[in-house]
């Protein structure tokens, strides 16, 4: 079975290998669109972008699963929180979502974001570091290394694939 992720990062990508490690999946990687703006600024845009690239990621190399990871905020009474979603499409199956962890990005942060920037390079320079978004990930800088972004994308694959199993198990039984 093929897999397709609508993604060039390593971080999602090694994540997806991870969460499929013991299967005999074949995956691939390709740019897909997520359709919503650069910085999704709510789970529901977050959201929205993981399905569209799930669903052209399969589309584009003509495989049974595809795969959309996508990084938002969400703002929130407790301050800006940092969002991640996935998404897993299946032909003829309504696409299966899940949620990461999420914590707060600090106001010198949030602000930022609410001005119109972009996470990812937004994160170089408060950092001091290239392609944060592509290593450890804002994640990864505010949880002092405990967690970091490929982990955080591993445990939403796995909630993913989880959730597949489950269905295709109660599909079987009513056929
Ligand atoms: O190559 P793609 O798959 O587009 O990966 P991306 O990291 O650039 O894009 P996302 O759509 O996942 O994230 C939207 C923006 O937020 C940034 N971003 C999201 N999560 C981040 C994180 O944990 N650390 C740093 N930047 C992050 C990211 O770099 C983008 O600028």
């Amino acid at each position: 079975m093929k897999v397709a992720v609508g993604s060039k990062n390593p971080a999602k990508i090694n994540a997806v290998k991870e969460a499929f490690k013991e299967s005999a999946f074949e995956i691939v990687s390709i740019d897909a669109q997520s359709g919503v703006s650069d910085q999704p600024m709510s789970d529901e845009e977050t959201i929205k972008g993981a399905v569209n690239r799930a669903i052209e990621a399969a589309e584009k190399v003509g495989a049974e699963i595809g795969i959309g990871l996508e990084g938002g905020v969400q703002q929130t009474p407790y301050g800006l929180m940092l969002c991640n979603w996935g998404a897993l499409a299946v032909k003829g199956m309504d696409p299966i979502i899940a949620g990461g962890a999420r914590i707060p990005l600090p106001d010198e942060v949030a602000q930022q974001l609410l001005a119109g920037s972009e996470l990812g390079p937004v994160m170089d320079e408060y950092a001091k570091k290239q392609n944060v978004s592509k290593n450890e990930g804002a994640v990864g800088i505010f949880t002092n290394g405990q967690i970091n972004r490929s982990e955080m994308f591993t445990h939403v694959m796995k909630l993913l694939a989880g959730q597949f199993e489950y269905r295709t198990k109660q599909n079987d039984k009513t056929v």
